[in-house]
């Protein structure tokens, strides 16, 4: 697993293109040497954000967007087309480039096949994850390019809180979420041994309300605690910040350049 390495921008409009630029680069790299890339996408205002430069960048049409597979982190477990389900809140994305249907999986919606049983939604994620992992990936999920994760103000990531039961996970490599303390209480989330099958992590965090969130997952205080601190990539750990999230940052983990 890869040492967190962080990188602060001035604003979050700024990091939001720049993190967009960023994920553009990975794509059409791992599409030059692979034919094909994958990304796991993330809910919340930093995610949103990203996807939003994303979609406007000129720079995306050097992306071959129906060799990308999208997946999801994290879903708030609700009807279908409902505004707080992150796959909803992406169409600033998905609706604005070419992507293969095929392609795109969306975790189940609340009044889909799985009807309100989360836990049989969660099995069918993890079975498409299943499916999607080649022979080289060495696990029971794709070894994706980038997973990107908001970094909540409590420390969660995807749907990952801290001292839940699944940021305890450690057999399955998607759960049923209940009680979350953020609303909707019902969620589905990849685990933490998911997430940490992908070879590049990226943690997006702007605004002064993550700033002791940062802090103390790069502190290491243990995943349970701060389940940001755990996750991590296999060949990188990005933490992607903007001036105001990064200011209770201890001095040594502060970059020496920052833009
Ligand atoms: O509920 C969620 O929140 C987090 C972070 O959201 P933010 O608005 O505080 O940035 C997000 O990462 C997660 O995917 C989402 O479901």
């Amino acid at each position: 697993m890869s040492t967190p390495q962080v990188v602060v921008h001035r604003d979050k409009e700024l990091m939001a293109r720049a993190a967009a630029a960023r994920l553009i680069t990975r794509i059409v790299d791992a599409q030059a040497s692979r034919g094909a890339a994958s990304v796991v996408l993330t809910g919340g205002r930093n995610g949103n954000a990203l996807l939003a430069a994303l979609a406007e960048s000129p720079a995306r049409d050097a992306v071959d967007w129906a060799r990308l597979d999208v997946w999801w982190g994290d879903e708030r477990f609700l009807p279908d087309g409902d505004p707080e389900r992150n796959v909803t809140q992406a169409a600033t994305l998905l609706d604005a480039v070419p992507l293969d249907p095929a392609r795109v999986h969306p975790m189940a919606a609340s009044d889909g096949p799985y009807g309100s049983d989360v836990e049989a939604a969660a099995e069918a994620y993890a079975a498409e994850l299943a499916a999607a992992a080649g022979p080289g990936d060495h696990g029971r999920v794709p070894a994706f390019d980038v997973l990107m994760l908001g970094v909540g103000p409590d420390t969660h990531v995807a749907s990952l809180f801290p001292e839940h039961p699944a940021v305890r996970e450690r057999t399955r490599t998607v759960v049923g979420v209940h009680g979350s303390p953020k609303p909707p209480p019902t969620r589905i989330s990849l685990t933490l041994p998911a997430i940490c099958a992908a070879h590049e992590v990226w943690l997006l965090a702007a605004g002064e309300d993550k700033a002791g969130a940062v802090a103390l997952a790069l502190s290491a205080p243990g995943e349970l605690q701060a389940p940001a601190s755990g996750a991590r990539g296999l060949s990188r750990t990005l933490w992607l910040l903007d001036r105001s999230a990064a200011t209770k940052l201890p001095r040594d983990l502060y970059p020496p350049a920052s833009s």
